[in-house]
């Protein structure tokens, strides 16, 4: 993100949030109505000090005093009431539209393809989701109400100067007009600064949420002390850039103070002067005083809380990067139908960065209820096969079908629906055993539950379980081991009933004897299904009808299992002696 895209008012960033108090109208039109009323009783209590003093020099009777001070009372009980239903209604309207804009950055997220997540780490999203949104927060509850408060104030107060002593406003003009128009050019200046020192925060979290995350790698390799000193680092960089930032941020609120205390020692040369030749009472010059520092007060109110508007502005920057961030794949709204649906490769090529071609010309079909296996070197493209199928990404050339239709015309949930995807990472989340099956759709039946659970090899298991479906799952609970997990993602799969299955080398963080334990479920799962089936180890296709071998991204063989594995000259029967030999 270039500098020069962050210069601008950081009111032209902060009118994205416009959007979101739209649903607001009672709020707002509450609030509408308080912020003048308490801006006029701001203005009211000099005029009543003015009458007040002017009375008592005067030798006024004491009923008319009591009034002005009745009124005053009033006028300061009306302020204190006039506040506080501002405050609540401001806070409700902040927490709402945030929550809104909250909840919208979450489905944008969850909708991202899996480059998303590899260019913003969970760390980074976590901080604008909370860090971010939480600043907008404070900016809609407080910040831009209060501007807008300040700056009728201003205004107020240079009317009420006016019809007080024009003289006086004479002084107080220039100077409000001269610190508002330093504002306009101050205006945009910390951005970027403000900007640099929220990314690198951010960034701070993602590193500390990714070394956390390693802790156990980063201990057995004795790495720890390499992470705190790159911690060491990434902090220094973050000291300096928040430094800058408020170096920057700090040059108005001086300037300001400057400016007014000049401004205030004008005003009572002035007041002075005209005091002296009889041209100003004594209950005015009281008055134009507290005009004085009242006006002072909201500029100076602008000054300091402009780091925060700042801060906001640059926050709303950041989440408009996200929200425009990670495209996901264009898609389209047509349906698998139901039932095993056939699989074809047509001259597929795929690259993930320009000029890096990872598949060229791959063609296979796949006849509905068949299965696939997939085998090759490291590298040479294999998961990027399953990848395709499921949509994830769009080939550069060619075509992906499942069931007839062109895979990138189908609707991602309905694909979603027809076809699963089980790789070697299974999340299990802290949450109930019957949460983690249908990740969180409490319309399920407990009986297709213990069915699905049943399927992938789990029945007894639940029988160990405290509180059956109910157990609680995840970090700090029940631990499961990594056949376990593995099997809770078939049942995962069984409970959704695939007509398309893909796998990408579901056992290949299992050792010999949990991978035993997990086949049954595997072959139940594949059984009479469309399936392809990414693996490393030639002895688990046994059941498959076919067979594609990838070399380098090209398709070195592909054919009928049981004839390649006859066929002394093909690749596939070279894998099976090579990994007999292993065996
Ligand atoms: N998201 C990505 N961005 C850039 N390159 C990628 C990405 N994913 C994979 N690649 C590259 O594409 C090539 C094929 O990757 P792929 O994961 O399909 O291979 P594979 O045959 O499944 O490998 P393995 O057996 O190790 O899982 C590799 O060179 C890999 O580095």
């Amino acid at each position: 993100m270039g500098e020069d895209t962050l210069a601008g008012s950081p009111l032209r960033h902060l009118s994205m949030l416009v959007r979101y108090l739209r649903g607001e109208r009672t709020a707002m039109t509450l609030l509408a109505l308080l912020v003048p009323s308490g801006i006029v009783l701001q203005l009211v209590a000099p005029y009543l000090l003015r009458g007040f003093i002017d009375g008592t020099l005067s030798g006024d009777s004491g009923g008319a005093l009591t009034d002005l001070a009745a009124w005053s009372l009033a006028a300061a009980l009306g302020v204190l009431v006039v506040t506080t239903g501002t405050e609540a209604l401001s806070s409700r309207l902040a927490w709402r539209s945030t929550d809104r804009l909250r909840a919208d950055l979450v489905a944008h997220c969850l909708s991202r393809p899996p480059d998303f997540y590899r260019a913003h780490p969970p760390g980074e999203l976590v901080e604008r989701m909370d860090g971010d949104v939480t600043r907008l927060a404070a900016v809609m509850s407080a910040l831009l109400l209060e501007l807008l408060a300040q700056a009728l104030l201003i205004v107020g107060v240079l009317v009420a100067l006016f019809r007080l002593e024009w003289r006086l406003a004479l002084v107080f003009a220039p100077f409000a007009a001269g610190t508002l128009l330093l504002l306009r050019t101050l205006v945009g200046r910390a951005m970027p600064f403000v900007t640099a020192r929220q990314r690198v925060a951010a960034d701070l979290q993602g590193f500390l949420e990714e070394r956390l995350a390693a802790a156990e790698d980063l201990r057995s390799n004795g790495a720890a002390r390499y992470t705190l000193r790159e911690l060491g680092e990434r902090q220094d960089d973050l000291y300096r850039k928040a430094r800058e930032a408020a170096r920057v941020s700090a040059r108005w609120p001086a300037t300001v103070q400057g400016l007014s205390a000049v401004s205030v020692v004008l005003a009572l040369a002035v007041s002075a002067w005209l005091h002296s030749r009889g041209q100003l009472s004594t209950g005015t010059a009281f008055a134009s005083l507290s005009y004085a520092m009242l006006l002072r007060r909201p500029l100076l109110a602008v000054t300091t809380r402009f780091r925060d508007l700042e801060d906001a502005a640059a926050s709303v920057q950041r989440l408009r990067d996200l929200l425009g961030h990670g495209t996901a794949p264009r898609t389209g709204n047509r349906t698998l139908p139901a039932g095993r649906p056939g699989v074809r490769f047509d001259r597929v090529s795929f690259s993930y960065e320009p000029d890096e071609p990872v598949l060229r010309d791959v063609s296979f079909t796949l006849r509905p209820g068949e299965r696939l296996g997939v085998v090759g070197r490291t590298g040479s493209g294999k998961s990027t096969v399953v990848r395709l199928l499921f949509g994830l990404h769009r080939p550069v050339t060619g075509t992906v079908s499942a069931g007839g239709l062109d895979v990138t015309e189908l609707d991602p949930r309905a694909l979603r629906g027809r076809v699963a995807l089980v790789t070697q990472e299974v999340h299990v989340f802290h949450a109930a055993l019957r949460d983690n099956l249908t990740f969180f759709d409490r319309t399920v039946s407990d009986d297709r539950l213990h069915a699905a659970l049943g399927e992938a090899g789990l029945g007894p298991w639940l029988r160990t379980l405290p509180d059956g479906l109910d157990t609680l799952l995840g970090a700090g609970a029940r631990g499961m081991s990594a056949g376990e997990e593995q099997q809770l993602a078939l049942a995962r799969v069984f409970l959704r009933d695939p007509g398309l299955v893909l796998m990408d080398e579901p056992t290949a963080r299992l050792d010999p004897y949990s991978e035993r334990l997990l086949v049954p479920a595997l072959e139940r799962l594949l059984d009479g299904r469309t399936a392809v089936v990414v693996e490393h180890r030639p002895h688990l296709l046994r059941n498959a009808d076919r067979i594609l071998v990838l070399e380098d991204g090209e398709v070195a063989e592909e054919g009928e299992r049981t004839a390649l594995a006859a066929d002394p000259s093909s690749h596939f029967h070279e894998l099976l002696r090579t990994a007999g030999a292993a065996r």
